[in-house]
């Protein structure tokens, strides 16, 4: 029987598109948080992502959206520790799903889909405020947002996979 399926239920694609997936995510969010650090230290610093003048990554990264998504300063202070870049958020982000997606636990499976829900609202968000409030075009940011988009359909095929198996196995 040929059904593109694993043991565990998961179609044999979602492990290989995972880890595609999260390590572009980390590549980006690592790239993110040195451009945002060197440019904070060097305002002359120029990224490779910037452009032009509305085609600048650095001036995004570092926009006070670029820091908590710009929520956190609302309640806590702005050089506060838990005001932290959104790339280390993306860091933290991706780590888990590329870590928890190796798992075969379905509580694992519903909590990447319940964060993948919550990083596809932070992208439309961080796209919404991109081009309203900024309006600039920033190449690392839209790659995460197709990135995390991928990510959720992704966590839908994994915990449908496993939920299926569940199910078998229980009127077995
Ligand atoms: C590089 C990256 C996003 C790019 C960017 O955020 C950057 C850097 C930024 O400064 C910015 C400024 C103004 C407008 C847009 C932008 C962005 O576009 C990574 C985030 C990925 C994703 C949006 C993280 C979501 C994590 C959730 C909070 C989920 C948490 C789930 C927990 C249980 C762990």
């Amino acid at each position: 029987m040929s059904s593109g399926k694993s043991a565990d239920g998961v179609p044999k694609w979602e492990r290989w598109v995972r880890v595609l997936l999260c390590v572009l995510g980390l590549i980006l969010s690592v790239y993110a948080l040195h451009v945002e650090l060197s440019r904070e230290n060097d305002p002359h610093y120029r990224a490779m992502c910037d452009l032009a003048e509305s085609v600048s990554c650095s001036k995004v990264f570092t926009s006070r959206w670029g820091r908590g998504f710009g929520l956190v300063q609302l309640f806590a202070e702005k050089d506060s520790l838990l005001n932290q870049p959104n790339s280390v958020l993306g860091i933290i982000f991706y780590t888990l799903q590329l870590g928890l997606g190796q798992t075969v636990s379905t509580t694992a499976a519903h909590f990447l889909v319940m964060a993948s829900w919550v990083s596809v609202a932070g992208s439309i968000y961080l796209a919404a405020i991109l081009v309203l409030v900024l309006g600039d075009f920033c190449m690392v940011c839209v790659s995460t947002y197709i990135i995390n988009f991928a990510l959720l359909y992704t966590n839908l095929k994994r915990r449908t996979g496993l939920r299926g198996k569940q199910k078998k196995e229980k009127t077995r």
